[in-house]
């Protein structure tokens, strides 16, 4: 539903998004994450059309970014940063002109307004004016303008910004909805532990470029490759020189220290196994053994780690 090959944009004779080639598909749900001015911004506003690619292409629902952006624009939802309503209007009349844009009038008109304004939580607030809306008021009043008129694909710039920690929970549930409801979900955020528990896969992009991209394990796994894995093992039964010397020969482990009862392997790979046996081996019984799992946030300051933000 959305794919880009090798998609490129020059400032200034620099690449600000270099080479991006990517795709999500109908029902998944992809958080396109990075550092400031890393270019999530100006990715998604090649992929609406609004900005032109110095090079490559790109697809959204089936339609060519350069060539067809009416099309691409009518099958996409849209949340930016910043948004742009018209402030002087109520919210209702905020989504009914923007229904209008895509042609639903009369009946239908009325009932998609009413539901999606429920559905972000501004039943109350429907008939009040966005100028006198708080912050967060105007985020969900933004996901409702992307829902409203029901299209393919879903793009949010940053979406739960300013929003309390029910909004964002409310906003979690609506984009599993979407999904499961077949929506092409793309989203940038800031939040780690908000993608972490919503996105099915995760791009991470400095300087233009994608530097790693997949499932959440599958970047626990990049991570873990490059980094080093690092086991927890508690064992009974044994002593301390028995069970280093157990484990000594493993191939793969660079240390192995004591902490609070635990022994902290640092292992080129996953040997949990031949941990495992080896303590058993000698007698020994393990009571505890993990492989310790970094989060996203970890993931993305490794990642993102070298990089200044850009003027
Ligand atoms: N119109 C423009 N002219 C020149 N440079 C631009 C323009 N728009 C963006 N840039 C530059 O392109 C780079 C990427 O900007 P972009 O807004 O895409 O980053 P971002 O990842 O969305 O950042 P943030 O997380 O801060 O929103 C930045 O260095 C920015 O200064």
């Amino acid at each position: 539903m959305i794919e880009t090959q090798s998609l490129t944009r020059l400032y200034d004779q620099k690449a600000v998004v270099n080479n991006l080639s990517f795709s999500v598909g109908a029902g998944e749900i992809f958080g396109f994450l990075g550092p400031n001015g890393a270019g999530k911004s100006t990715t998604m506003k090649m992929l609406l059309g609004l900005v032109q690619p110095t090079s490559g292409t790109g697809k959204v629902a089936g339609h060519d970014i350069i060539h067809d952006v009416l099309e691409v624009r009518k099958a996409c939802g849209v949340l930016p940063d910043p948004y742009g309503f018209y402030e002087n209007q109520t919210a209702w009349q905020n989504l009914e002109f923007y229904c209008k844009l895509y042609g639903i009038r009369g009946k239908e008109l009325e009932e998609k307004v009413d539901k999606t304004l429920d559905k972000v939580g501004l039943h109350d607030a429907k008939h009040k004016k966005v100028h006198k809306f708080s912050k967060g008021m105007k985020q969900r009043l933004g996901v409702a303008q992307v829902i409203v008129h029901d299209p393919p694909v879903m793009m949010f710039d940053e979406p739960t910004a300013g929003i309390d920690p029910q909004g964002a929970e409310d906003f979690r549930n609506l984009m599993l909805e979407m999904k499961a409801k077949g929506k092409t979900i793309f989203l940038t955020s800031h939040v780690m532990p908000e993608v972490e528990a919503i996105c099915d896969r995760i791009g991470i992009i400095v300087n233009g470029e994608m530097k790693i991209c997949g499932n959440v394990d599958q970047l626990v796994d990049q991570f873990s490759r490059r980094q080093g894995y690092q086991l927890r093992l508690r064992v009974k039964e044994i002593d301390e020189p028995v069970v280093r010397n157990s484990i000594s020969g493993i191939t793969g482990i660079s240390s192995v220290a004591r902490n609070n009862g635990f022994y902290v392997i640092n292992a080129s790979e996953d040997v949990s196994e031949d941990v495992s046996r080896a303590v058993c081996r000698t007698g020994g019984l393990v009571t505890e053994l993990d492989v310790y799992r970094p989060t996203l946030n970890e993931i993305f300051l490794e990642v993102t780690r070298p990089v200044q933000v850009k003027e």
